[in-house]
């Protein structure tokens, strides 16, 4: 049998039992809470704005040095317990053919919205074949993060349809919603190719090295339980089991999703989430009381500071942070993020502060049993 070309093994994952992030996802005790932000690189970052001047975004994601410079300034800067790969949900949906692009202050645009059975015939599956350069930025990175995890990535089939059945971002969902309900064959069948795309993606991350997934189901709040159960769980879950047999923790993310907590936790009945990304509508504690009665066993969560306390005075930011910390305290496990994005107006500095005060914190469920006295 021919050798595999080294570029096309799987790079040994250099990320040890002792990382506080993945003993927390895996339901181990840990020394320190983790803490990482989503959108952590990004415009806020002086030093992002400055690499990405004259470049733009998708072709930004498609320059492995690149990608591998963005991803790696917040974990220098702050110091971050995780890596999340610089991409973007639209970018396998690019790499299939789709004619897209990243708006700035916008989102993604979308040329042909899909909404008929002929418009997804122009939707092809994804093969690995066509992610070289995603597999090439994520082996480059992993060996420059030395023990910090990577965390790999996807957008979820509900919110990569909603971008594009409607074209674009909306803010009510009102096609997407339409179109679910109005066909749902074709909706199903819609859904289901975007997990084998989202799959294939997130699989290719994992092959390269990252230890960790997320599936980010941003806009799924839009559902009731009741349609997110019949439309949307399976397929996220189709998506979450790509990944299955490679053995990483997969964390499932949304916004405004309190009453779909306990179905995000277990989409389609099946243990494919290890730990649930919890908005800040809910206490964090509460959150993973609902992930726990949804999934039959205690998951650990993620959050959730309300991204808006970073423009706060720093007194009412500390006290924020200390009311997580303490919630977090009473889960499974946890993860400190903020509820949704860093805002691209944030001041590094506060989240240099949030990452400081978090490290500070003497989590309950430690490493080593503490001495009585
Ligand atoms: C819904 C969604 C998108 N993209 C993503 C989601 C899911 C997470 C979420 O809910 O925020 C996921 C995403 N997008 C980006 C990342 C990188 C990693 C990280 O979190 O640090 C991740 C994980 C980079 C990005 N993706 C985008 C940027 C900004 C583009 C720029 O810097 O020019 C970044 C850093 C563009 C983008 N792409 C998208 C939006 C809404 C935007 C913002 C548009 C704007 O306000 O300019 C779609």
């Amino acid at each position: 049998m021919p050798a595999t070309p080294p570029s096309q093994q799987p790079a040994p994952h250099p990320t040890g039992p002792e990382s506080p992030y993945l003993r927390v996802c895996r339901g181990l005790p840990s020394d320190r809470v983790p803490v990482w932000f989503m959108r952590q690189a990004g415009r806020s970052l002086p030093e992002y704005r400055a690499v990405r001047r004259d470049v733009g975004m998708l072709e930004s994601c498609r320059r492995p040095e690149l990608v591998t410079e963005i991803t790696l300034q917040p974990v220098r800067r702050y110091g971050v317990d995780a890596a999340i790969f610089f991409s973007d949900i639209v970018v396998p949906l690019e790499a299939v053919g789709l004619d897209l692009d990243i708006v700035a202050g916008t989102g993604p645009v979308i040329a042909e919205p899909i909404r008929t059975r002929a418009d997804l015939d122009r939707l092809p599956e994804l093969h690995p074949e066509q992610l070289g350069h995603i597999g090439e930025a994520v082996r480059l990175l992993v060996a420059e993060l030395g023990p910090t995890p990577l965390i790999g990535f996807a957008g979820a089939p509900f919110t990569l349809a909603s971008y594009l059945v409607e074209g674009g971002p909306s803010r009510d969902l009102l096609r997407t919603k339409a179109l679910a309900h109005g066909d749902p064959q074709l909706w199903n069948d819609l859904l289901a190719r975007l997990a084998q795309i989202s799959g294939a993606f997130l699989r290719a991350q994992v092959q390269a090295g990252a230890s960790a997934v997320q599936l980010f189901d941003s806009w799924v709040g839009a559902l009731s339980a009741a349609d997110y159960r019949r439309l949307v769980a399976p397929h996220s879950a189709a998506a979450l089991a790509a990944v299955a047999d490679l053995g990483v923790p997969r964390t499932h993310f949304g916004t405004a999703t309190g009453e779909l907590l306990a179905d995000m936790a277990a989409p389609d009945g099946s243990a494919c989430v290890d730990v649930l990304g919890v908005d800040f509508r809910i206490p964090l504690d509460e959150g993973a009381r609902r992930a726990r009665a949804g999934a039959g066993r205690p998951v650990a969560v993620q959050g959730n500071l309300d991204p808006a306390l970073l423009f706060a005075p720093a007194d009412v930011l500390t006290e924020a942070v200390r009311g997580v910390l303490a919630a977090g305290d009473r889960t499974p496990g946890h993860v400190f993020n903020l509820g949704h994005g860093v805002p691209p107006t944030a001041d590094p500095d506060v989240l240099q502060r949030v990452v400081d005060e978090v490290h500070a914190w003497v989590p309950a469920r430690r490493e080593t049993a503490q001495p009585v006295g």
